[in-house]
């Protein structure tokens, strides 16, 4: 086996070339000593599991099963940024339809999965594998499927369109209404994220990502450490873990519960509570037996809405506002240029 094997995905890489060893373009431990510091150090056992809110309690409770849930809401977005969110009423049946079409899509020739190959990662739906190498040293071992889905929406072949719609539209309506409850978290009315960001027309995007089997574990990396750009993301995997989070300096597995989302806190709301419920880095890990996919469905404020920490938080001009306001859209500009190295806004 060649080490400077090329192939125009991943998969075609570990598939057809019988790997021992990857090529030094998706060997991480060739970068930086700094970057390598932030990239390695595995996720340690024994630590607390990622905190679960019972979705039926915060929709459908009495005011007075409902005020312990938003409050504990709230306290996941501090501490964590992040929660699992079950019996979210979305329906098993869909989640499998989709996530078994995301196999589909990955398994079609590569000639057919050319045909969305993006010229810009800003492109409506776009195929593509590792990374952009211009803007990152190592490539990633993973190939993803992007989709805009919302205000306009696109699909291509596979997932067909209404699977992918009614996957969206059910994900955007349980954003929605947990962005009720962090709204009174912060004591705010449930609907003022919803008016203030222009949830009506929020931009959201579909990733599906494939991480193959890979023999070196330990040297390659799915997603190197980030933090989303949106509100919050919701994932769901194929029963393979591989997902990690920060906490409190550490790298935490998540090991999803079957059947729950993954949700997570992205820069816009960050941003939005002034620092006060913080996004997340977190970062993908990849095996040496399984297949992992994972589907991310980012949800932001509508492109055109300047961003900035929320007037009712800063105390009457005693707390600062620690962030510069931004159209969103322009943040997702700047975030594509920067490689996904995380925050790009701090002031
Ligand atoms: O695959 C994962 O677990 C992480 C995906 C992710 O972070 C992303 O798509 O932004
Ligand atoms: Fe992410």
């Amino acid at each position: 086996m060649a080490a400077t094997l090329k192939a125009s995905t991943v998969k075609a890489l570990a598939e057809k070339h019988n790997l021992t060893e990857i090529p030094p373009i998706y060997n991480f431990q060739t970068l930086s000593t700094i970057d390598q510091a932030i990239a390695s150090g595995g996720a340690g056992e024994d630590q607390e599991p990622i905190p679960v809110i019972d979705f039926s309690l915060l929709t459908s409770g009495t005011p007075d099963q409902r005020s312990p849930i938003v409050r504990n809401l709230g306290n996941m977005c501090r501490d964590w940024g992040c929660f699992m969110v079950i019996n979210h009423r979305v329906d098993e049946g869909l989640i499998n339809k989709i996530l078994d079409s995301c196999k589909e899509f990955f398994d079609q020739e590569e000639e057919v999965k050319r045909e969305y190959e993006g010229k810009h990662t800003s492109d409506p739906i776009c195929h593509g594998t590792g990374a952009d190498a211009a803007v990152t040293e190592v490539l990633f071992w993973r190939d993803y499927l992007r989709v805009m889905v919302h205000p306009e929406f696109h699909s291509p072949s596979k997932p067909a369109g209404e699977v992918l719609a009614e996957f969206t539209n059910a994900i955007r309506g349980m954003v929605r209404d947990l962005l009720g409850g962090i709204s009174e978290s912060l004591g705010l009315e449930s609907s003022y994220m919803d008016r203030a960001l222009n949830l009506e027309s929020s931009l959201q995007f579909f990733d599906a990502n494939l991480y193959p089997p890979c023999p070196q574990p330990e040297l390659a990396v799915g997603l190197p450490p980030h933090t989303d750009h949106g509100l919050l993301t919701v994932l769901i995997q194929n029963g393979i873990n591989g997902l990690q989070v920060q906490h409190e300096d550490k790298w935490v597995a998540a090991n999803i519960i079957p059947g729950a989302f993954f949700v997570n806190i992205g820069d816009q709301l960050e941003v939005f509570t002034n620092g006060k419920y913080k996004s997340v880095f977190h970062r993908a890990a990849v095996n040496n037996t399984a297949t992992r996919i994972s589907i991310a469905v980012p949800n932001g404020p509508s492109a055109d809405t300047i961003v900035k920490p929320v007037p009712e938080l800063l105390d009457n001009g005693s707390c600062p506002a620690a962030y510069a306001g931004m159209k969103y859209k322009d943040y997702l500009e700047l975030q594509h240029g920067s490689g996904l190295k995380g925050r790009a806004w701090i002031i």
